[in-house]
């Protein structure tokens, strides 16, 4: 009843014009804000991009663009919650919340981002730029699908072996926001063609010797704390439907999910030392707790590459499947799994892993940090560099 009232509300408040949201009093104050600080001029540019939207949006993403709004022009949301039956102002206050301490930047960039990726799904009104190439509709580095009670987010760029540049970041973000919220019931990280990932891509890197550097990797650092903080908070099953080798963040992040299930085909590999680099997606803490510290170590630090049975034997991977019949498999049982009580999942989800997310988040925050004075180091420049002659592989 109370969600009924909420999307009656909403649409009352925010749907009779093409995304009304913009005239949001609050917004507008915003809007001369931004106009005074070139800076900004891509942050303006979305807001006037979202007036030109002739469909709209939907109310979970009108939330959205109203949360990341407010965190990039005011910071995190520290006003008083809204009593229970305001259930509007409620719903706007629990979205810029979720934010929590995402920076003003991001934010920025992520509604820059939101914008982008909803204006080429949606044809603005009469503004054709003449001779100007097409986006895709939707997400540039991803495919998201929902069906079955599942939202499935496959990487996808299969020629690159599903690195992940920094796009693609931002897109799982925006993606495992999204199906938070939505109405699936269990959420998979997958891959398309032959890799689930090679983790981050290394040309990420490449900006990194050209000035500046402190400034990128500090970054880089943000950017990663804010993805990892997304898998740390995800509050249904996320599961990983890991489809071929795993490298780095794509193996590090996988302690974060509740199942992981592997073609035997698949290995993981966290060459960072290899790489002058660090742990991250709080592995130094889920590791050895997940498998022995002996044999966290033999990863995390010597950089042995585990083949799909004995990440399973070491508890990181849930169960191992034949390639041949993985497919059918895995999505037969997680359809299974979709069927089962919502909100008994979420529910013992919670149970299973509040204690540990305030813990989580302060690893997170470290393992960032360290890494932001790695990325610096000439252990790490050389092996990017050589990678990128082609000097060396994993
Ligand atoms: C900002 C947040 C930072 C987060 C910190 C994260 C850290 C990590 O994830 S560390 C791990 C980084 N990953 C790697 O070091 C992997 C590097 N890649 C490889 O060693 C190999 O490509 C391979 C073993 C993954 C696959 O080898 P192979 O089967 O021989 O295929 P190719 O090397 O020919 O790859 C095809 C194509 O894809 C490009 N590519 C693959 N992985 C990456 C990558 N991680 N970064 C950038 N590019 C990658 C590769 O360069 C090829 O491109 P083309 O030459 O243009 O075809």
């Amino acid at each position: 009843v109370a969600m009924a009232h909420l999307v009656a509300g909403l649409a009352r408040c925010w749907c009779p014009s093409p995304l009304q949201v913009i005239n949001f009093p609050v917004v507008q104050l915003h809007m001369s804000l931004m106009a005074m600080r070139a800076s900004q001029k891509d942050f303006e540019n979305a807001m006037n991009q979202v007036k030109l939207l002739k469909k709209d949006p939907g109310n979970e993403v009108k939330l959205k663009l109203y949360a990341l709004y407010k965190q990039a022009t005011e910071g995190p949301c520290n006003t008083p919650k809204p009593g229970v039956f305001d259930l509007i102002s409620k719903a706007k206050w629990d979205t810029w919340s979720a934010l929590g301490s995402l920076p003003k930047e991001t934010a920025r960039q992520n509604y820059v981002d939101l914008v982008s990726s909803l204006s080429s799904s949606s044809k603005s009104s009469g503004q054709v730029e003449p001779g100007a190439d097409r986006k895709p509709p939707g997400y540039e580095t991803l495919v998201v699908t929902s069906e079955d009670g599942i939202t499935k987010i496959m990487l996808n760029r299969p020629t690159k072996k599903n690195a992940m540049n920094r796009q693609m970041y931002h897109e799982i973000m925006l993606a495992l926001e999204a199906a938070s919220k939505d109405d699936s019931r269990i959420t998979v990280i997958t891959g398309n063609g032959d890799y689930y990932s090679s983790g981050n891509d290394l040309t990420n890197f490449t900006d990194m010797a050209s000035g500046k550097v402190e400034e990128l990797a500090k970054n880089s650092a943000i950017l990663l704390r804010n993805f990892v903080g997304c898998f740390i908070d995800f509050p249904k099953p996320l599961v990983a439907v890991v489809n071929g080798p795993a490298v780095g963040i794509s193996v590090t992040t996988l302690g974060l999910f509740d199942a992981v299930y592997s073609t035997d085909r698949a290995t993981f590999h966290t060459p960072f030392s290899h790489l002058g680099q660090s742990p991250e997606g709080c592995s130094s803490y889920t590791f050895p707790r997940i498998m022995s510290p002996s044999k966290a170590t033999e990863m995390l630090i010597f950089g042995k590459k585990l083949t799909a049975r004995e990440a399973c034997a070491q508890g990181l991977v849930t169960e191992v499947f034949p390639d041949s019949t993985f497919q059918k498999e895995v999505w037969t049982r997680l359809k299974a799994y979709a069927k089962l009580p919502p909100n008994a999942m979420r529910i013992s989800k919670e149970v299973i892993r509040n204690k540990e997310k305030e813990k989580l988040h302060a690893i997170n925050a470290e393992e960032c940090s360290v890494l932001q004075e790695r990325w610096l180091s000439d252990e790490c420049m050389n092996a990017v560099m050589n990678f990128l002659s082609r000097k060396a592989k994993l």
